[in-house]
């Protein structure tokens, strides 16, 4: 090991998937076909996959989670809603990870982080059984104290925070989500956890995100899958990841 080169993972990208399978739902043809793009987002430098199965199964269906999970050379990031129906079939699949966010039927995409406070006792209940079948879990959360707090009281060990607001502001306002964020990354950290982060990041503001030391990983898919409409789906892979790793060796 050279004193120049940091030890450990520099920072993980999970590339999102969903949108894939979002333009191959638009026409009902077979293509393009998400797991393909798993194994390429792979090649081209994903440190896992990301997949979102939503209730109503607008984009990824059961199917593609069932055919993809053997075929991961790295790790599945199952995204699941807190309903018996989710828990049951993502302790079907067992992926590495299993992400609990917030579901709203009428949503074009997540709106805000999972309310742990509010439902404290059946996001414990659904990290309970999947924590029995050896699943890491993790929470999608603002970062709120309040949120992260009742995370680590549960004992899931992982949050991702909720990048969307900060993606959708600019300026002051978004200068003070990044802030928020930052001070969140520090409490969770504190209180032990691994801390993600992602939602609405692109190639020109993941910077500020990427930056911050302790996250350990991001999760980024539409700004992907749209940048490979221009570039190719492994050169947005590899462009989205070299800008995070030149980010965080710059930022160090
Ligand atoms: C939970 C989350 O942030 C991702 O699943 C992302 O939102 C992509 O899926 P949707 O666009 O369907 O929300
Ligand atoms: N959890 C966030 C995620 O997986 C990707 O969200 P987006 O980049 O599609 O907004």
């Amino acid at each position: 090991m050279s004193f120049l080169q940091p030890s450990g993972p520099v920072i993980d990208l999970g590339v999102n998937i969903d949108h894939v399978a979002t333009l191959r739902n638009a026409r009902g043809t077979a293509y393009p076909d998400p797991i393909r793009a798993a194994l390429l987002a792979e090649q081209a430098g994903a440190d896992g996959i990301t997949l979102h199965l939503r209730e109503d199964r607008r984009h990824i269906k059961d199917a593609d989670v069932i055919a993809l999970a053997p075929q991961l050379l790295t790790r599945m990031n199952l995204e699941a809603a807190v309903t018996q129906e989710m828990i049951d079939f993502a302790c079907r699949i067992k992926p590495v990870d299993v992400c609990l966010v917030p579901e709203k039927r009428t949503e074009v995409t997540t709106e805000g982080g999972l309310d742990v406070v509010g439902n404290f006792k059946a996001v414990q209940a659904a990290v309970r059984q999947l924590q029995a079948e050896g699943i890491r879990v993790s929470l999608f959360i603002d970062a709120d104290e309040e949120q992260i707090a009742a995370t680590a009281e549960i004992g899931a060990p992982v949050i991702e925070l909720h990048t969307g607001r900060y993606a959708d502001t600019e300026g002051a306002a978004q200068a003070a989500e990044l802030e928020r964020i930052k001070a969140g990354v520090l409490y969770g950290v504190g209180r032990g956890l691994k801390v993600n982060a992602g939602h609405g990041l692109h190639y020109t503001n993941v910077q500020a995100i990427a930056a911050i030391p302790d996250i350990a990983e991001l999760n980024i898919g539409h700004a992907i899958v749209a940048h490979a409409v221009f570039v190719g789906w492994e050169n947005a892979v590899r462009e989205m990841k070299a800008i995070m790793v030149a980010t965080r060796l710059g930022a160090r």
